[in-house]
């Protein structure tokens, strides 16, 4: 994302993936032109904020005509950086790791993930999903600067030393997956993905703020 651009919030910011994912199928289906209220039936989010989000962007739709869907993939694609691949490194090639190494990133977005580590023997030197598992140890050795971002897998009980290493080498951005909450420099961002908790509160959300049924 190019902030040095235009500093947008950092919900919308969220929601432009979400956004280019879709315009790029209408693109492939030869659509034109989109409506915001077309948009936020496909992508689930209500229509005003759809507007407001591409009001940070300048004036992109017209009334009564919608969104140009070319203009806007290709202004998304520039304001998410897609025409440069960003290279990705994951840690911990078990039950998660795996699955994320066989899902093929790059099919929708630019990243790609390039190395995998793990400690166990019987990983390393393997392939999974077109990716060689190296040894952590030899992680230091191996690690270039152009990857400055990481997925972590690992169990949580060794989540901040692996993340203290990769702060070390220079990764800026840590995709967590363990219920470790980790301490990093202000200067690295952690995202932390924790299912439980998002499972939690769906079923508090179902609970307590029932959606209508439809008549
Ligand atoms: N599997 C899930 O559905 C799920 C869901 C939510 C969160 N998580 C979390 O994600 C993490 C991974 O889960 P999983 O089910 O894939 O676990 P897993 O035990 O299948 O895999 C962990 C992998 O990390 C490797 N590992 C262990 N110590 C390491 C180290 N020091 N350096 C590098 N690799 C090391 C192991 O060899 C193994 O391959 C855990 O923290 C778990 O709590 C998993």
């Amino acid at each position: 994302m190019k902030s040095e651009q235009m500093k947008i919030p950092q919900a919308t910011a969220k929601r432009l993936p979400l956004y280019y994912r879709f315009l790029e199928n209408l693109h492939s289906s030869g659509k034109q032109r989109v409506s915001s209220t077309e948009l936020s039936e496909a992508v689930k989010v209500d229509s005003a904020t759809i507007r407001r989000d591409f009001s940070y962007f300048g004036a992109l739709g017209k009334k009564g005509y919608g969104y140009n869907v070319n203009y806007l993939l290709s202004f998304f694609r520039e304001t998410l950086d897609q025409d440069e691949l960003t290279k990705v490194m994951l840690v911990g090639v078990g039950n998660l790791g795996t699955a994320f190494l066989h899902y093929n990133f790059f099919k929708n977005n630019n990243t790609q993930i390039e190395m995998a580590f793990d400690v166990d023997e019987d990983k390393v030197g393997t392939n999974v999903g077109g990716v060689e598992i190296h040894d952590l140890n030899q992680f230091e050795a191996l690690h270039t600067e152009n990857i400055t971002v990481a997925i972590l897998t690992v169990p949580a009980p060794v989540a901040q030393k692996i993340a203290d290493r990769l702060v070390a080498a220079g990764v800026k951005g840590i995709l967590n997956f363990t219920p470790a909450r980790l301490t990093v420099p202000d200067s690295v961002r952690v995202h932390h993905i924790d299912l439980a908790v998002e499972l939690q509160a769906l079923v508090y959300f179902l609970k307590h703020y029932p959606l209508d049924s439809p008549q």
